[in-house]
């Protein structure tokens, strides 16, 4: 299938209002989509089929599944996936918005410094008209302008059309190895000066690796933990840390996400009193915003040697069992001509209230920068 006639065949999916995703992970020329025969709506709990998912923050809404014997998948090779420029939007600010952000956070931290909460993400969703609302089209100026994200464009009829371009890993699974990261931290990308980290952006990014750790530890061995690295999303620079393991084989795939979902760098810590907060205080339904997005136990098979002369050793090919899940962040969902922007930022004890409102504001030109 040529280019044209993939963008094609998604034009026509979404006409006749029919489930799809369409997707392209993190430094890859390869765009893929699954295209779901008709619009019946199937979800998992137990994350034991094989497709592709689409799960909330809140776990007691549903986690959507778009299985793989229901759908056709295509896939292209796009020749270059050049990072463009960052266009500067100026954004008009909603000093109503502002106003209520900054009061959210201020209660955040009067929280922490009161209470046994130590960090709580807190988050908001912001409206922008559109121009134009043909998500095939964002969705292509979103994969050439995010090069380190996993890009995406997902819908269902009865549930949404969401967007994003989001830089973190949730985990990936491949056989018996799991991946992680902890991300956390922000500051805007400038391209001279190198980046300085103050103690509130370690230390806030130290939690989250040190929750991560401590969650997976009783399902894996071998734990693996990087060193921090600078990592830059479009316009924003984060701290990262890689953090790997071996999966027990007693641990369920169900059980490794109920470790790790909603981790402190989309939700806190402690994870119980985070959530109460959030779901108490923000004031709206993150839906899909912070839940998380990816490929669901798909058989793999790679070639143990990758001499072609070989072809004896090449019979042997090794079928690995992957499961690929990204945080849903920096995206958006389109209701008819609007576009809802949800962005947030972690709040600890020497958060600056207007400082995370800021922060708010440069993480929605990551979306905003592509609707102009
Ligand atoms: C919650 C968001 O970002 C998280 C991921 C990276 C850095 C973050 C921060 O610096 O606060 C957040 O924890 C968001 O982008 O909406």
């Amino acid at each position: 299938m040529n280019e044209d006639s993939f963008f094609e065949a998604l034009k026509a999916q979404y006409a006749n209002q029919l489930p799809f995703v369409v997707y392209s992970r993190p430094i890859n020329s390869i765009i893929k989509c699954w295209l779901q025969k008709d619009d019946t709506l199937h979800k998992t709990e137990t994350f034991t089929e094989s497709g592709f998912v689409f799960a909330p923050f809140d776990f007691k809404n549903q986690s959507v599944l778009l299985l793989e014997t229901d759908c056709e998948q295509y896939s292209i090779e796009v020749e270059s996936k050049i990072e463009s420029q960052i266009s500067k939007t100026q954004l008009v600010i909603n000093e109503n918005e502002k106003t209520s952000h900054i009061s959210l956070v201020s209660k955040g931290i009067s929280t922490i410094q009161q209470e046994s909460l130590k960090k709580v993400v807190l988050s908001r969703c912001e409206t922008q008209e559109l121009t134009n609302n043909n998500p095939i089209s964002i969705f292509k100026k979103l994969y050439h302008k995010y090069k380190n994200a996993m890009v995406y464009c997902w819908y269902h009829p009865k549930v949404g059309l969401w967007l994003g371009a989001t830089p973190e890993l949730l985990f990936k699974v491949e056989g018996k190895q799991l991946t992680t990261i902890s991300l956390a931290g922000t500051q805007p990308y400038r391209r001279i000066s190198k980046p300085v980290w103050t103690n509130k952006e370690l230390e806030e990014q130290q939690i989250v690796t040190d929750y991560i750790t401590n969650q997976i530890q009783p399902y894996t061995s071998q734990i693996n933990v990087s060193n921090v690295e600078t990592v830059r999303a479009g316009n924003l620079l984060h701290l990262k840390t890689r953090i790997t393991s071996r999966i027990a084989n007693t641990s369920s795939l169900k059980s490794i996400i109920d470790a790790l979902h909603p981790t402190p760098a989309v939700c806190g810590f402690p994870r119980q009193e985070a959530k109460d907060f959030i779901l108490q205080h923000e004031n709206y339904n993150r839906e899909y915003y912070t839940g998380f997005l990816g490929e669901l136990n798909l058989k793999q098979s790679k070639t143990r040697n990758t001499n072609r002369r070989n072809v004896e050793n090449n019979a042997y090919a090794v079928v690995k069992t992957q499961s690929n899940f990204y945080v849903n962040l920096r995206c958006m969902q389109i209701k008819e001509d609007k576009a809802l922007i949800y962005v947030g930022g972690g709040i600890t004890k020497d958060s600056n209230p207007e400082k995370e409102w800021e922060e708010t504001v440069n993480k929605t030109k990551t979306i905003g920068n592509v609707l102009t």
